[in-house]
């Protein structure tokens, strides 16, 4: 086990000076540009870690060696990427606390979190490896007769290629898992991929990406590309040599949607996901699940309870509940595995407060005081929140909760259906028979019974109806999104049913 620190012991190559260095062409690099962009510890608001502002040429020869060396790799037997994708997730899983350490300096992820999502990481690329082989081993063979007015002439054999260059950006809350499940499928699909990862989390994703490097990955193959997504993003998504975007963020992703050409993209955006309780369901689990899902790493993800919808009868007693653990919450340093830590940046905690003074004029029930330091805010539940509040509709991306009181299910459902965001939604009810019928009626790529909503495990399926997204994430998912079919036809000069009498006669 290394204990090695950040830019220490085996990651010593990643660092000039105080600046993260960039990854091109197998090799770790100083831009040309001599800028560099400031990495803000949330906690503390000062500069923790800097990474090179890479420029338009430095990205047009990432781009270049991206399309050669994926020529070479797309030759390369399946089972030797398996193999490399598995080294890598063993360097990565034993290096696990630098990364960790990272996450916990760029984004405050809670100390143990940060260590849980690079042993995930690890799991990920292995699964990633493994399902890989399976399915880009099988293909399917077609017969021409099972089509109306067709002998049996033609035999037609499906495989699934490479698409090429992969471009992969991923969003600050999760750096290293969202970008090893984009990585880790590309590269067994036999394409080659180029990360941009997000400012806040890019020494994370720096350390993540020389674990490949020391796995042994052909050089060009993987390459990471440092700098502010304002500046070089277009340039970067509207690049000709890209054939696949796979992107996980905000509203980013719409007008990148809008922008790049004709390729695949996979879009994993926002979310508003709705908690519809119904007046049977076992109050004491609903209340836990809101707790984890609506402020673990303090509501910072896609997958967060965004809305609680609950039938007025049972709300009184919901809201006590959930007031009572949201009271035992600890709230302070990620070093120390609070449970609410300080959100990403000044302008994310600004406008969390927007929706939350928004909703105080608006005549919001505050459970709590409201409280903020910096970054850090306070745990919040808002009770009576009406339609007519912002923080009805938008998504915090913090530990601020909103509770609408339903008169009844269809209320909810209206609720959830209206929003412009279909990721995720829950339901709670001992009634198996009105959850289906309730899941069935909400419009989201995924409703849990029982649970909070979650991407994990991330070999399940994953993906957002509206804005929440383009395609289906999950390991399986992603491998098929990151390959196109290729079949060749064998044509038989006479039809050929079977082996048996005649056979020679037909010659
Ligand atoms: N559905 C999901 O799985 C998730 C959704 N989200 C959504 O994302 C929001 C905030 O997350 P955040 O990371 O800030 O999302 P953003 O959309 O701001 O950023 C996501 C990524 O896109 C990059 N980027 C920014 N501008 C461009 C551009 N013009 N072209 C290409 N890339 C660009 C960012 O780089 P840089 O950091 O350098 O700006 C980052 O790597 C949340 O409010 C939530 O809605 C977040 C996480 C998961
Ligand atoms: O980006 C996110 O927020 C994640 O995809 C959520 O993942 P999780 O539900 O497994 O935390």
């Amino acid at each position: 086990m290394h204990t090695s620190m950040a830019g220490t012991g085996i990651f010593t190559d990643i660092l000039d000076g105080d600046v993260y260095k960039y990854y091109s062409d197998g090799e770790w690099k100083t831009s040309s540009s001599g800028k560099s962009v400031a990495i803000i510890n949330p906690a503390t608001r000062k500069t923790q870690y800097k990474v090179q502002a890479c420029t338009q040429e430095e990205v047009n020869k990432v781009m270049e060696m991206a399309k050669s060396a994926q020529k070479s790799w797309a030759k390369t037997p399946l089972w030797k990427r398996a193999e490399l994708l598995h080294k890598a997730a063993a360097i990565l899983k034993d290096n696990k606390a630098p990364i960790a350490e990272s996450l916990v300096k760029e984004i405050a992820k809670p100390a143990k979190d940060s260590v849980t999502e690079v042993v995930r990481s690890g799991d990920l690329i292995s699964y990633c490896a493994e399902e890989g082989v399976r399915i880009l081993g099988e293909g399917k063979f077609l017969l021409s007769d099972s089509f109306p007015g067709n002998e049996r002439t033609k035999y037609c054999l499906t495989s699934k290629i490479p698409l090429g260059v992969v471009l992969a950006i991923p969003p600050f809350n999760y750096p290293v898992n969202l970008a090893v499940s984009k990585i880790a499928p590309a590269l067994i699909a036999g394409n080659s991929l180029v990360l941009k990862p997000p400012t806040q989390g890019a020494v994370s994703c720096l350390h993540m990406v020389h674990c490949f490097h020391l796995a042994g990955f052909p050089k060009g193959l993987i390459s990471c590309i440092t700098g502010k997504g304002s500046e070089i993003g277009d340039f970067l998504t509207m690049h000709p040599a890209v054939n696949c975007i796979s992107f996980t963020g905000g509203d980013t992703g719409i007008s990148i949607s809008k922008k790049a050409g004709m390729i695949p993209l996979q879009m994993e955006l926002g979310g508003k996901d709705a908690c519809i309780v119904l007046e049977d369901a076992d109050l004491d689990l609903v209340a836990s699940n809101i707790i984890k899902g609506g402020f673990s790493y303090s509501g910072q993800r896609c997958t967060a309870v965004k809305v609680v919808l609950v039938i007025k009868s049972v709300a009184d007693e919901l809201v006590e509940k959930v007031k009572a653990k949201v009271a035992k919450l600890t709230v302070g340093p990620p070093e120390e595995n609070c449970d609410i830590t300080a959100v990403v940046s000044e302008s994310s905690a600004n406008f969390i407060e927007g929706l939350v003074m928004d909703a105080k004029d608006k005549g919001a029930t505050f459970c709590q005081e409201y409280k903020r330091e910096g970054n850090l805010i306070w745990p919040l539940l808002l009770d009576n929140v009406r339609p007519d509040m912002r923080i009805a509709w938008e998504e915090p991306f913090g530990p601020v909760l909103p509770v609408l009181r339903i008169n009844s299910v269809e209320e909810g459902i209206n609720h959830c259906n209206a929003s412009n965001f279909g990721l995720q939604g829950c339901v709670f009810t001992k009634d198996i028979n009105k959850a289906i019928l309730i899941s069935d009626a909400m419009e989201t790529g995924t409703v849990q019974i029982n649970s909070a909503p979650a991407r994990g495990p991330d070999h399940f399926p994953f993906q957002g109806l509206k804005d929440s997204g383009i395609g289906s994430q999950g390991v399986t998912n992603s491998i098929n999104l990151m390959t196109k079919l290729k079949t060749t036809v064998i044509n038989l000069p006479t039809p050929s049913y079977s082996m048996g009498d005649g056979f020679i006669s037909r010659l």
